[in-house]
């Protein structure tokens, strides 16, 4: 399969309808590609806060709309980045949003761990309650959004789920690059599982971002990676990898489980006092 990652640096000087039908042309443009990925809210700009509440869109608003039709035209399966989405009760989400190949919309994930550090996140939206993995033409996904990559529960309920390949979309700072590629090498290894990571490029008021779009297989080894700036990021992957590298290495199937599968927890023994009990 190929997976071809948009890494956008959008002009965020032209009008909303501009910057969307720039990036669905170069999502057009990849017609033959099995998957694209886009970045986190790349059409309003991750860092615009001010922007947010005015760029907001139902699911079936005009940005959704030209995304499905870009999926449609070019044939692929497209995983949107993310968009600010109004719902029907008003709140105010960053979700992804993942179109087939005939221009459905398959899935949608809203994030779950907002961003608060230096960031309006918490404050002007919702944060997401559900993760759910979905199948797809190119393997069973597991969708995630940027800060999400320091919460290694979130990707191992995934993993759980029957996810075999993660797709985050990112608007990363370039100032903690060095976390982003050990957490996104970390999310693969640790539960043997692809990661296609989409970063946003360019500079955001006064953040820069930082690129470095990567394809890690599930022995947590970079296939891809792209360098700072705008860039378009191709990369193979097979999900039957995923089987192989746990079958040669079963640490994920050594997982303490109970009988539905999910992780036991491996309870500290502490009393109200917080003294160890037997
Ligand atoms: O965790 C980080 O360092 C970056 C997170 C972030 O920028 C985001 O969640 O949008």
């Amino acid at each position: 399969m190929r997976a071809v990652l948009l890494q956008a640096d959008v002009d965020h000087r032209q009008p909303v309808e501009r910057r969307v039908a720039a990036v669905c042309d170069q999502v057009v443009a990849h017609r033959g590609a099995d998957l694209v990925v886009l970045p986190e809210l790349w059409a309003t700009g991750y860092f615009a806060f001010d922007d947010y509440e005015r760029t907001a869109q139902p699911l079936d608003g005009p940005t959704a709309r030209t995304l499905s039709e870009a999926a449609r035209s070019a044939g692929v399966l497209l995983h949107a980045g993310s968009v600010v989405e109004r719902a029907p009760d008003g709140r105010l989400y960053n979700t992804s949003l993942l179109f087939g190949s005939a221009g459905e919309l398959l899935h949608t994930y809203r994030k779950v761990h907002l961003f608060g550090h230096q960031s309006r996140e918490t404050a002007l939206l919702s944060h997401g309650d559900t993760l759910l993995a979905q199948d797809t033409a190119v393997g069973r996904l597991g969708l995630a959004a940027c800060y999400d990559l320091r919460f290694p529960e979130l990707f191992r309920v995934l993993a759980e789920d029957g996810a075999e390949v993660f797709v985050v979309a990112a608007a990363w700072p370039a100032a903690r690059i060095a976390h982003w590629r050990l957490l996104l090498q970390a999310r693969a290894l640790e539960n043997q599982a692809w990661v296609l990571a989409c970063n946003a490029a360019g500079r955001q008021g006064a953040t820069e971002l930082g690129g470095h779009s990567m394809a890690v297989d599930p022995r947590g080894q970079v296939v891809a990676e792209a360098e700072a700036g705008a860039a378009v990021l191709e990369a193979c992957f097979d999900r039957a990898e995923v089987a192989r590298a746990r079958a040669d290495f079963p640490a994920f199937s050594d997982r303490r489980v109970t009988a539905d599968g999910r992780t036991a927890t491996v309870r500290t023994r502490r009393g109200p006092s917080g003294a160890p009990t037997p």
